[in-house]
């Protein structure tokens, strides 16, 4: 049996294989990305940019030679690859484990083609088995909190938690919160998207419906491809 880092392994080398020379990529943030931008820079490809959703990937991805440029310098992305929390069916994501879900929204939304990467363990039958992440701004958080958990409540879940480490409270790399909203099962994930949305101190949340145009699963039988 291959353990999970073996499959987020195969499948981020797998879609090191997409990328073609003179393409912009979006480099995604956590464990398999890194696999990802791994294999990406050992294909040694000329005239590739990336764009990175994190400080953390840039910094990989510097580090192994990837050139990079600015979500803003490009008019569009032609390929993006990332990891995800959960895969659920019709492909919708939640994402954010790594508080990363910001940068790698407006990342995707820029791109031509997304292709999320996991391991077998990532696929549920219903999302929510992962806590929900959901981006803050730090002004007035307390009194945002109190409103997820308004909208939490409607859905029949418990509140959201504000997200700590050892450190203390995790900023992202854009300076906000992350509130975890531990559900089990979202029944209404396109509604919850909305409803969260809603809310004035929310930036963004991890749940990514309709925007993966594939994904690549490592598994004990190798690299499944699934599309919506
Ligand atoms: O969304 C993310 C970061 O914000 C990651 O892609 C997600 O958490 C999956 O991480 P990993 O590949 O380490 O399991």
């Amino acid at each position: 049996m291959s353990s999970a880092d073996d499959q987020k392994r195969a499948s981020g080398e797998a879609a090191a294989q997409l990328v073609e020379n003179g393409m912009v990529v979006g480099l995604g943030t956590g464990s398999t990305a890194a696999w990802f931008v791994k294999a990406l820079a050992a294909r040694k490809l000329t005239n590739i940019k990336g764009v990175p959703t994190s400080d953390a990937t840039a910094a990989l991805a510097r580090e192994l030679g990837i050139p990079l440029v600015a979500l803003d310098d490009v008019k569009t992305i032609d390929l993006t690859v990332d990891g995800a929390d959960e895969i659920g069916p019709g492909l919708s994501l939640i994402k954010g484990g790594g508080a990363a879900l910001l940068r790698e929204k407006l990342v995707w939304e820029a791109s031509t083609r997304c292709v999320a990467i996991a391991d077998a363990a990532k696929r549920v039958p219903a999302l929510g088995k992962f806590p929900l992440p959901i981006e803050v701004v730090r002004f007035g958080h307390v009194h945002t909190g109190h409103r997820l958990a308004d909208i939490a409540a409607e859905f029949d879940l418990p509140p959201p938690r504000l997200r700590t480490a050892e450190r203390g409270v995790v900023v992202t790399d854009g300076g906000n919160l992350i509130y975890d909203m531990a559900s089990g099962r979202i029944d209404e994930p396109a509604a919850l998207a909305t409803a969260l949305k809603s809310v004035t101190g929310v930036v963004d949340h991890g749940l990514f419906l309709d925007l993966a145009d594939e994904a690549l699963v490592g598994t004990d039988d190798g690299v499944v491809r699934l599309v919506p």
